[in-house]
């Protein structure tokens, strides 16, 4: 089966295997069982109520109008959702606010005519940042890729890509890879074709937090998302000892050395990062399961563990770096 053809099995559970298939095999990492248990211990009954409760999604930050246009701003952000980290003062609140500032100011700024067209200069406008952000080019062609095939497929409308999945993760992710091949995030580990998907998965919880689990952020089986696969995150686990590193990939990190992109090193980080998401998850469930307590989605642990890296960036040693469309 073609990895593309594969993702029609269903791109969610690929992904879960992707990550145990890793997590089993990896030689630079090791996911502690211990580390899991204590940070499943260490979160209360109302913290856990809390992180369950209906999304901490930033309406602040992003553009959220409840209508088809927050559909159209979350596509590009998360068509640009990557690598910040060369541009040292650039993160993704820029972005998010970035293009915010892009729509006010010009309402049809994203229009697929416009996003079809567009060049390096235009995403540096969109980011709003003074200086060419990295991997400008790149970004530009992948908003070029979302603008055509919008207007191909849907009449120009990232609302009609979502309603088309009508109420299914499983089936935007599946519709997203399909349609757009600048989300296919997948990588051979050895000899493996291994699936992470982040930014296709990441534009599902993006939509379900905008809208609050209704109208085009309903998804039945929300449940089903992974965490999203990036470089802050995989920095908090570490931190927390759920991520043990190899003393030689840890020199490498700590020394900010660029880790090659499908490169075993980066794969096991991320594929180990999933899988123990994915096994917290499931101490909760073990724990908390038949208490009827309200348990968090993988995607509000992502947040969780998302935000808590976002806060200690300057205390946590540094995030591993590769240059990559993906994350
Ligand atoms: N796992 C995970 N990774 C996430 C996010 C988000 C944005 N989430 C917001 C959206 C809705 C809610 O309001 C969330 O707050 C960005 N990233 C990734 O982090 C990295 C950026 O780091 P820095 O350079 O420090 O900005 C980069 O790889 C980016 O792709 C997330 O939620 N989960």
């Amino acid at each position: 089966m073609t990895s593309h053809a594969a993702a029609f099995a269903d791109p969610l559970s690929r992904v879960r295997k992707s990550a145990e298939v890793i997590r089993r095999a990896a030689r630079q990492l090791a996911v502690s069982t211990e580390g899991i248990e204590r940070a499943a211990q260490s979160l209360s009954i109302q913290t856990l109520s809390r992180l369950a409760s209906p999304t901490a999604f930033d309406t602040e930050l992003h553009y959220c109008d409840k209508g088809p246009l927050t559909a159209q701003y979350l596509l590009v952000v998360d068509a640009l959702n990557f690598c910040f980290w060369p541009e040292p003062q650039l993160n993704y609140e820029h972005l998010a606010a970035g293009v915010k500032v892009a729509l006010r100011e010009d309402a049809q700024s994203l229009s697929a005519d416009r996003l079809a067209e567009i060049d390096g200069h235009g995403v540096q406008t969109l980011f709003g940042w003074p200086s060419p952000v990295p991997l400008q080019a790149k970004r530009a062609a992948l908003l070029r890729e979302i603008g055509t095939v919008l207007r191909q497929k849907y009449g120009g409308h990232a609302a009609n890509l979502v309603r088309q999945a009508d109420g299914s993760a499983s089936a935007l992710v599946r519709l997203m890879l399909d349609s757009f091949p600048g989300f296919r995030d997948t990588a051979v580990y050895r000899g493996q074709e291994v699936a992470f998907y982040k930014r296709a998965q990441i534009y599902v919880g993006d939509l379900w937090g905008a809208f609050q689990g209704t109208g085009l952020g309903r998804f039945d089986d929300i449940a089903q998302l992974t965490m999203f696969a990036d470089y802050r995150v995989p920095a908090v686990l570490r931190e927390m000892e759920i991520l043990h590193y190899s003393p030689a990939l840890a020199t490498k990190v700590d020394g900010q050395v660029v880790l090659e992109e499908g490169g075993e090193e980066e794969l096991e980080i991320r594929g180990c990062t999933i899988a123990a998401v994915e096994m917290l998850r499931q101490c909760l469930e073990d724990k908390h399961g038949k208490t009827g307590q309200q348990l968090p989605h993988t995607v509000q642990l992502d947040w969780w563990l998302w935000e808590i890296g976002e806060e200690a960036q300057q205390r946590h040693r540094p995030h591993h770096r590769t240059l990559t469309q993906f994350y």
